[in-house]
């Protein structure tokens, strides 16, 4: 009874329904409670097992025999009949119990129970498989993103992603670095608020017009190489970007941008264009400084100082030396040919900008618009197009500008003369850029300068600021002393020049050149002499006085009319294009005759309307 106790209570502890049977008697000897609730409250010892058996008795007799021979068996063949009689699968577990061959102990499995046992293992299984391929993928996934975002933020470009709302996704560390802004005050946020809000210059930029929100609007890649992004501290940076689309399973995700701070390189192409600028600026100028060199070499005034002792000249000498090492505007008066431009040349090769050059500029030779252009300089744009120019104001600049004939200066350009002589700067035509300006001025005029003043032909201001010392170049005819000293040295210039042994000059060839009245003052004496030079071959200077020939006498009215004056200039222009066949240019041309320049004769000729006819032999 003991044993059987033990071997109850052990039963009862079992997970699974179990039975013990005595075979040959076909009778339960115990049922341990879970056999009881699979079976029903009629599985009670002393009741016949086999009234549990459903149909296939016979299955179960053979199964019987197998534990008895083989001491154990399982089946799943044998069926049971539990409560009102349901079909029951189990799988039947048996084993022999030692203290009686009959003895059997049945273990009954309901399969509909270990299937779903199995099922549930399955889907545990599975669960458990799931889950950890979930964490793998979920691993694989957060190193895919480390890894992308270690590639982010080692580029050198700024990144920064925005959804379609227009909020920043990520920014790399390169665009933190260059914006100045971290990523915890741009996530989640408009970035366009926050770095592109306006323009360079600095106007608003809306959200609506920024290429980076219309890459998503339009889903289209833009391009941009001039704009600015907004840094933390203010200060905006140069950019080139590129937005792109970007989607997320065909679904339109945001837009990325990778941009590039190009303040450093736009600086550099400036400051290139700049100096390149500069360069031309300088080789224009170069060039013009040179051809005015160049002509400066070959004019007439290069060749010698002002020569003469007569009182007049003496006094001129002392002018010279009294105001050259000042910077004071220096206005110059004379006849035609009385020696104004020699002076202004001495003025300067005597100050401290000799080794700057001496711009020469007449006033009223050309037309008023070529005249502003040719004095300020100007810039290749609209209306007058071709390369920028540098005018004879910068070519001064450093040096002397001598501004013949100011008289003739239109009066809108005396006005723009005076306020850049005032304020010392400039502007080229065309251009809004002001130029910084230092020169010596030295002007000259053969009219009478008060008398233009009162008609109100030339500013008075501008003539009270340029008068600040006036010269005067007394005229030849009052100054014959200085004839005999003018004709020497003019005629050993000549000579040398022309390589020719110097003529003697008689007592009665000098009279004449003494008795002459030389309208044209020492540039006429020059040409007559240059003449002489060529034509004297024998030994002994022969003087032309042309027309002239007449003594001093007959022509002792020294005070002429300007109508007068003009008339004289006039006639000789015409003899002289008379002589030279219409001729200007060149060594046999008018302009050589006058010894003036061929741009002054033929705007003389155009100012004086002289017609062919007037020179033509018929
Ligand atoms: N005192 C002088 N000594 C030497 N040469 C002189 C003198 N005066 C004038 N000349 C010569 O006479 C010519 C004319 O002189 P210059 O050009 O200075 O005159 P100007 O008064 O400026 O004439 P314009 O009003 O026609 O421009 C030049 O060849 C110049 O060298």
């Amino acid at each position: 009874m003991i044993v059987l106790f033990s071997n109850e209570a052990m039963l009862n502890r079992l997970p699974s329904a179990a039975i013990v049977i005595d075979a040959a008697a076909d009778e339960i000897l115990h049922a341990n409670t879970k056999a009881q609730e699979l079976l029903g409250p009629d599985a009670q010892p002393g009741q016949r097992f086999s009234g549990f058996i459903y149909k296939d008795l016979a299955a179960f007799i053979v199964f019987l025999d197998e534990v008895i021979y083989r001491r154990q068996a399982w089946t799943r063949a044998v069926q049971l009949i539990v409560g009102d009689g349901d079909r029951l699968n189990v799988e039947m577990r048996a084993c022999q119990l030692d203290d009686s061959p009959n003895r059997i102990l049945l273990l009954l499995i309901d399969l509909e129970e270990f299937r779903w046992h199995e099922r549930v293992t399955d889907t545990e299984k599975l669960h458990r498989e799931g889950l950890m391929g979930w964490r793998r993928a979920q691993e694989f996934f957060s190193e895919l993103e480390h890894q992308n975002q270690l590639i982010l933020n080692a580029a050198g470009e700024g990144i920064y992603g925005v959804n379609t709302k227009g909020q920043t996704t990520f920014v790399n560390r390169a665009a933190q670095e260059m914006l100045g802004w971290d990523t915890e005050d741009l996530l989640g946020k408009p970035i366009h608020n926050i770095i592109h809000h306006h323009h360079q210059d600095g106007s608003v930029y809306k959200a609506h017009d920024c290429p980076i929100y219309q890459a998503f609007r339009s889903e289209k890649v833009n391009r941009v190489e001039d704009e600015v992004f907004w840094r933390k501290d203010g200060r905006p940076i140069q950019v080139e970007y590129i937005s792109t689309p970007i989607y997320d399973r065909n679904v339109l995700a945001g837009a990325v941008v990778i941009f590039r701070d190009v303040t450093e390189r736009k600086l550099n192409d400036k400051k290139l264009r700049e100096a390149l600028a500069e360069v031309a600026e300088l080789r224009d100028r170069l060039e013009k400084e040179n051809a005015y060199l160049q002509e400066a070499i070959t004019n007439e005034r290069a060749h010698h100082d002002v020569i003469g002792h007569s009182p007049a000249i003496r006094q001129t000498h002392a002018k010279i030396k009294l105001v050259a090492p000042t910077d004071a505007p220096v206005f110059i008066t004379g006849e035609i040919g009385a020696g104004k431009a020699i002076v202004a040349n001495s003025i300067h090769k005597e100050s401290s900008r000799k080794r700057r050059p001496l711009i020469q500029f007449r006033c009223g030779s050309i037309s008023r618009r070529a005249m502003e252009m040719e004095l300020f300089g100007h810039v290749g744009t609209g209306e007058h197009s071709g390369p920028d120019t540098s005018g004879a104001l910068e070519l001064a600049n450093g040096g002397t500008l001598y501004l013949e004939d100011i008289c003739d200066l239109p009066l809108d350009l005396q006005g723009e003369l005076l306020r850049v002589l005032q304020d010392k700067k400039f502007k080229r035509v065309n251009d809004a850029r002001f130029r910084n300006l230092n020169i010596r001025v030295i002007a000259s005029s053969a009219k009478n300068v008060e008398q233009e003043v009162a008609l109100g032909r030339f500013r008075e201001d501008l003539y009270l600021l340029l008068s600040v010392f006036p010269i005067h170049c007394i005229p030849l005819r009052d100054r014959r002393e200085d004839i005999p000293e003018l004709t020497a040295r003019i005629l050993e210039i000549m000579c040398e020049r022309l390589n020719r042994k110097l003529p003697i000059v008689t007592e009665r060839t000098m009279q004449t050149l003494m008795d002459y009245h030389w309208p044209g003052n020492v540039r006429e004496l020059r040409n007559v002499i240059e003449r002489a030079a060529i034509v004297s071959t024998g030994g002994k200077l022969i003087v032309e006085l042309g027309q002239a020939g007449q003594k001093a006498e007959t022509h002792l009215r020294t005070v002429r009319t300007e109508k007068e004056m003009q008339q004289e200039v006039r006639a000789n222009l015409v003899a002289a294009l008379r002589e030279t066949g219409g001729r200007v240019a060149g060594k046999e041309g008018a302009a050589a005759l006058l010894d003036m320049k061929p741009t002054t004769v033929y705007s003389r000729i155009e100012k004086l309307q002289i017609k062919d006819q007037e020179w033509c032999a018929d």
